[in-house]
């Protein structure tokens, strides 16, 4: 169980204070898929770090099945946005994937390689061991970057707006791969985003954000069928509902000002602090 209790994260420095996280209380049992949207600015990133252990937070604290986490820990693994900036050039795709293994003398060379090509095949790369990762497309970018996540075997996995650099077709596609994923493996994973469609589509739950300083407005179920696809499930009534009610709570939060600013797609305008 990952328990988030009254996370506070001011940042000080270059003679400005900023509260980007007011008072966060949370949690996710083992095994759920939670996504949190909020809009532009209010901290989500801050957040997943705190989260992850990357990043001290000024009051509150995070613990995983009852542990503080204080530092970056074996069990959680994180996929952030940038992919181009967390996978090595100069390293095969297969040795992106095998990198944070190698810190782990107990794994053999030869189980390192199994899981490698393991998580290679469980997220539809099966053939581009060799490859650099410069040689593919974005998408197959992230691909590769969540291999490296799922190679670690964490109980807990963190997601950062992994998609939001992707075209439209291929963010579907990496959507209904993290689903999967999560069926098939009961990995409890934290996703962030600021696209409601998204959160929404992907969640078992959906925390709401509000503008900076930063609250959670509200835990919305998504109370929608386990199996989900993008035609039926994007077109179904309690889709469109839930959609609804979060783009509601987002803009009483503060998200979309007066009302206006969000995009018609569901995703939350990146000016509108
Ligand atoms: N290292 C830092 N030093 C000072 N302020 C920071 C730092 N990192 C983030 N901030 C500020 O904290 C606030 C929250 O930033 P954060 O990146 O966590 O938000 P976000 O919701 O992830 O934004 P976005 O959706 O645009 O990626 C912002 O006002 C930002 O300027």
């Amino acid at each position: 169980m990952l328990e988030v209790t009254g996370l506070r994260k001011l940042y000080e420095g270059s003679g400005r204070q900023v509260e980007a996280l007011r008072d966060l209380t949370f949690r996710l049992e083992a095994g759920e898929l939670v996504c949190v949207v909020g809009p532009s600015g209010c901290g989500k990133t801050t957040l997943l770090k705190c989260v992850a252990g990357l990043l001290r937070p000024t009051e509150g604290s995070v613990a995983l099945d009852g542990t503080p986490v204080t530092g970056p820990r074996p069990g959680l693994a994180v996929v952030f946005q940038e992919y181009g900036r967390s996978l090595f050039p100069w390293m095969r795709v297969a040795e992106n994937v095998e990198l944070p293994l190698r810190q782990r003398q107990s794994i053999p060379k030869a189980a390192r390689r199994a899981r490698v090509a393991e998580s290679l095949e469980a997220v539809g790369l099966a053939g581009v061991h060799r490859a650099y990762p410069w040689e593919l497309s974005g998408g197959m970018q992230q691909r590769v970057a969540i291999a490296r996540a799922l190679a670690y075997e964490p109980e807990v996995l963190l997601m950062d707006e992994p998609f939001a650099a992707v075209d439209a077709q291929t963010r579907a596609d990496l959507e209904d791969l993290v689903r999967g994923l999560w069926r098939e493996r009961g990995m409890t994973v934290l996703f962030i985003t600021h696209d409601i469609d998204e959160a929404v589509y992907l969640g078992e739950r959906v925390l709401v954000l509000s503008a900076s300083p930063t609250v959670v407005l509200d835990d919305v179920p998504i109370q929608l069928p386990v199996r989900r696809d993008q035609l039926t499930t994007r077109a179904d009534a309690r889709f469109t509902g839930l959609r609804s009610r979060v783009l509601e709570l987002v803009r009483q939060g503060g998200g979309a000002g007066a009302g206006a600013g969000d995009e018609p797609d569901g995703r939350v305008a990146k000016d509108m602090r």
